[in-house]
């Protein structure tokens, strides 16, 4: 399998801010790969230099095997891009605004099929201008799928989604990763990391602190788990590496045990933990 996204050594140096102080990824084709850290950690400005938007410092990027930094024309059009700030409105309807973008591509989606996918098909005949904070994202993720990309760069997608819009959302990027497109995705939401990320860095004042899979970052899988039951003496909790060790014991003794929950760190803990940790 080829990759999609290599880096080594990335730095991005602002005046008088290092901004990405030399980041490694690599994500292979097929991927749906999420950059996770607090504001200003650095993940845009990657993602940026990765789109050919903006120049690094120093370091080596190679993307869809070509540098994003001296990359032409035909490589942009393989690339599919949902910036954090919003497409301007202009006085295009939906339907037009995409049925334009997808004349850049040599092989475009059917606009009104992409309108339909981002849930905006009641809406294909409004003027973008008019459109809530929420249908304008659509609009931006639809822009970003019509060129049909091999690779989708999406920075903060479903910020000002409500939830069913969310969900829809989630659906498309899944259809979208069964295609077979590589998707890299900055996000603050975790439960959106773990609903659609295979793997994930955490990124910390330029850094990568940790690198995973959703469910074994910062050995997530490995730490204690805390047990809790209840019995008619009241509720009991027991941290222990060995829940299986401790849940069979308790049923040996008790059998049926109520109120029997076994959990380990979500993410989110594991994840705060990771950027508390920053001097
Ligand atoms: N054009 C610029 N000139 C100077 N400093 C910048 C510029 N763009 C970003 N920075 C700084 O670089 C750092 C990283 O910014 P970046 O936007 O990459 O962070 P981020 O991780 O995407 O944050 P957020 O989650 O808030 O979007 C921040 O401290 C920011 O202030």
């Amino acid at each position: 399998m080829s990759t999609a996204v290599r880096v080594r050594g990335l730095r991005k140096e602002y005046p008088g801010h290092l901004a990405v102080a030399g980041i490694d990824l690599d994500i292979p084709d097929g991927e749906v790969f999420a950059l996770l850290g607090p504001n200003g950690a650095g993940k845009t400005t990657t993602v940026e230099i990765l789109e050919g938007h903006r120049q690094r410092t120093s370091g080596e990027a190679v993307v869809l095997g070509e540098d994003p930094g001296t990359a032409g024309r035909a490589w942009r059009a393989r690339l599919g891009i949902v910036l954090q700030t919003a497409t301007d409105a202009a006085e295009l309807t939906v339907a037009e605004t995409v049925r334009h973008f997808a004349k850049y591509y040599p092989n475009p989606r059917d606009p009104e099929e992409v309108i339909d996918q981002v849930g905006l098909t009641a809406k294909a005949g409004a003027r973008v201008k008019s459109l809530s904070g929420g249908q304008r994202r659509r609009v931006d993720v639809a822009l970003g799928i019509v060129g049909r990309p091999e690779l989708l760069f999406l920075d903060e997608p479903t910020t000002g989604f409500d939830p069913e819009a969310r969900r829809q959302f989630w659906a498309l990027i899944d259809a979208l990763a069964h295609e077979g497109t590589t998707i890299l995705l900055t996000t603050h939401y975790l439960d959106e990391v773990e609903a659609l990320a295979d793997r994930l860095a955490v990124i910390a004042r330029g850094s990568v602190v940790a690198e995973g899979t959703p469910a074994t970052l910062g050995g997530r899988e490995r730490a204690e788990a805390v047990v809790r039951w209840q019995d008619e003496r009241g509720d009991h909790e027991e941290r222990t590496p060995f829940p299986t060790k401790l849940v069979s014991q308790l049923a040996a003794d008790r059998g049926e045990l109520a109120g029997l929950t076994v959990t380990r760190p979500s993410l989110e803990d594991v994840y705060l933990d990771l950027i508390g940790e920053q001097p």
